[in-house]
C-alpha cells in the first residue's frame, strides 16, 4: 500500500478492482480491457504481494511481446515492490548478455523478459524457472500469437504445472483465447465490460486519401492540430525511415524507432521522446503495445493497421488513465475495407475528416503562436523589452509590428519536396484464425506480414524457422 500510494494512485481502476482479489485467492486469470486503464498494476500487484522476500529464487515471470515494453513493466514493478524491496530484473534482446548474467546472480525475485531472450538464459541455464509460482503474459493475444508460440510454449515447459498463469491484454480474439486456455487451470475470464473496445476518450477519425496525398496531409494536421506529442505509425521499416526524415525536411523533430535500429538507439529515441526533445515518434507496430507515454496527444496511422487488433492497441498509445487523445487514419480507396473490419470490432464508427488545406494549416500554426504571445504578454516580464518596443511603435504601425512578429514566429505551411517510396496497400489479413501453418510466415519480405508477425526486431534463426531473438552483444 505504501508504494501504491508513492506512485500516486488513488482507487483501483475497473480492471484492477475485478482481478486482484482473485488473483490472490489464486486463480487462473485472462484479463481483459481497454488500452490505458492499469492492467500492468493489476497483475503487478497480486504478483508482488506473493513474493517471499526472504527467499532467493525466481518467483515470478512476466513475459512481454517487445524490448520497450519488457523494461516498462520491470520499472512498474519496480516500483510496486519498492516498499517490499523486491528485486525484478529486465532481459532482453540487445542488450549485453553477460550483463544480465551478472544481474541475475543477484538473484532477483521477479524477471521480465522478452520470449528470445528468456529462452537463450535458461537454455544456458542462467535462469532457472522450477520455483516459479506465477507466469504473466503481457499482451497475452499477441504473445499467443502465431511467431511466438512456440517460444511460449517452451518457457511454460520450464515452469511447475503448480503455477498460476495471468493473462492480459485490451484484445483477446476467440481463436487465441483458446489457445490460452490450455496452459491454464480453470481460467476465470475477466473482461471489463465497455460498449466499445477502444477508449472513449479518444475521438477517432478517419481521412480518404491517396497514397500520394497522405504526406502533405499528415504535415497539415501537425500544424493544425499541433500535437504535444504525436505517434505516427507506418507500416514498414523504410516506411518509419522516409518518414522520419521527410518530417525533418520540413521541420519537425522527429525520429523513427522500428526493429533494424540498435537496441541502443530504440531507447534514446524513445528517451528522447519522452522527455519531448523529439515530438513525433514514427514507429512500426514495434511501438503499438503496451507503452505508456504521458503526453502523447495524437496518434496517426500513416497506413492503416493490417489488422483491428493492431489499431487497438497502436490509437491506445494516447487517451490513457482517463487523459484525452485524438487518433487520425489514413485510408486509401483500396483499405475501405479495413477501415470496416476495424469499425465492426472496435463497435465504434470512426467520424470522417475533411483533408485540411494550407491555409487552414498556416491557421492552425498562427493561433499556436497567438495563444504564446498572449501567455506571454500575460504572464512574463517584458521590463527589457518594452524600451525597444516603444521605439520600433514610433516608427511603424502597431498592428504591422504585430504581424510581423507573427510572421516570424509562425512556421509557415512548407512544401520542399520529399521522398517517400510508395507501399502497395495491405492485404487483409484473412486467416484470422491464424493457426499454426508456416507458409505465410515472412511472406515477401516485409516488417509486418500479412499474418501477422510483427516487425519486433527479435532478430530470429531462419534456420529452424522459429522466430527467436537471437543472442547478441
Ligand atoms: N489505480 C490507478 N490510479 C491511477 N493511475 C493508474 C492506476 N493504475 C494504473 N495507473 C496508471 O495508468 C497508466 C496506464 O496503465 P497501464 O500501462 O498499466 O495500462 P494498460 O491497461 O496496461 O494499457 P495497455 O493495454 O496499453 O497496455 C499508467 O501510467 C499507470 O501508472
Ligand atoms: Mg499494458
Amino acid at each position: 500500500m505504501k508504494s501504491i500510494e508513492k506512485m500516486g494512485f488513488e482507487e483501483a481502476t475497473p480492471i484492477q478492482a475485478q482481478t486482484i482479489p482473485l488473483a490472490l485467492e489464486g486463480s487462473d486469470i485472462i484479463g481483459q480491457a481497454q488500452t490505458g486503464t492499469g492492467k500492468t498494476a493489476a497483475f503487478g500487484i497480486p504478483l508482488m504481494e506473493k513474493i517471499d522476500i526472504k527467499a532467493d529464487h525466481v518467483q515470478g515471470i512476466v513475459i512481454a511481446p517487445t524490448r520497450e515494453l519488457a523494461i516498462q513493466v520491470s520499472e512498474e514493478l519496480f516500483k510496486l515492490g519498492y516498499g517490499k524491496r523486491a528485486r525484478v530484473l529486465a532481459v532482453y534482446g540487445g542488450q549485453d548478455i553477460d550483463r544480465q548474467i551478472r544481474a541475475l546472480k543477484k538473484k532477483p525475485h521477479i524477471i521480465v523478459g522478452t520470449p528470445g531472450r528468456l529462452i537463450d538464459h535458461i537454455n544456458r541455464k542462467n535462469i532457472r524457472l522450477g520455483e516459479v509460482s506465477t507466469v504473466v503474459l503481457d499482451e497475452a493475444d499477441e504473445m499467443l500469437n502465431m511467431g511466438f508460440i512456440e517460444d511460449i510454449e517452451s518457457i511454460l515447459s520450464n515452469v511447475p504445472e503448480e503455477r498460476q498463469t495471468l493473462l492480459f491484454s485490451a484484445t483477446m480474439p476467440d481463436p487465441i483465447r483458446k489457445i490460452a486456455e490450455k496452459f491454464m487451470r480453470d481460467p476465470k475470464l475477466v473482461k471489463v465490460k465497455a460498449k466499445e473496445m477502444t477508449v472513449s476518450s479518444i475521438e477517432q477519425y478517419y481521412l480518404e486519401l491517396r497514397e500520394g496525398e497522405k504526406f502533405d496531409t499528415l504535415a497539415r494536421l501537425l500544424d493544425i492540430q499541433t500535437p504535444e506529442l504525436a505517434i505516427v505509425f507506418g507500416r514498414t521499416k523504410r516506411r518509419v525511415d522516409e518518414l522520419s526524415s521527410a518530417l525533418n525536411i520540413r521541420g519537425y523533430m522527429a525520429e523513427g524507432i522500428h526493429g533494424d535500429l540498435s537496441q541502443a538507439k530504440r531507447l534514446s529515441v524513445l528517451k528522447k521522446f519522452k522527455e519531448g526533445s523529439i515530438d513525433v515518434l514514427v514507429a512500426t507496430d514495434v511501438a503499438a503495445r503496451g507503452l505508456d507515454i504521458s503526453g502523447v496527444t495524437h496518434v496517426y496511422n500513416f497506413d492503416i493497421p493490417q489488422d483491428p487488433e493492431s489499431y487497438v492497441h497502436r490509437i491506445g498509445r494516447t487517451g490513457r488513465a482517463g487523459k484525452k487523445g485524438m487518433a487520425v487514419t489514413f485510408v486509401t480507396p483500396r483499405e475501405r475495407g479495413q477501415l470496416n473490419a476495424v469499425e465492426n470490432t472496435t463497435k465504434k464508427r470512426m467520424i470522417k475528416m475533411k483533408a485540411p488545406t494550407l491555409s487552414e494549416a498556416l491557421e492552425g500554426q498562427q493561433k499556436a503562436v497567438t495563444d504564446k504571445i498572449i501567455s506571454t504578454v500575460e504572464q512574463e516580464d517584458l521590463s527589457l523589452y518594452t524600451s525597444t518596443a516603444d521605439e520600433l511603435l514610433q516608427k511603424y504601425s502597431a498592428s504591422d509590428l504585430v504581424a510581423s512578429v507573427l510572421k516570424l514566429l509562425t512556421k509557415e505551411p512548407d512544401s520542399t519536396p520529399v521522398k517517400l517510396t510508395e507501399e502497395a496497400p495491405m492485404p487483409m489479413r484473412r486467416d484470422r484464425n491464424r493457426s499454426s501453418s508456416s507458409s505465410n510466415r515472412q511472406r515477401n519480405g516485409r516488417s509486418t506480414s500479412p499474418q501477422g508477425r510483427k516487425d519486433y526486431g527479435n532478430k530470429r534463426s531462419r534456420s529452424t524457422g522459429q522466430r527467436r531473438e537471437r543472442t547478441s552483444k
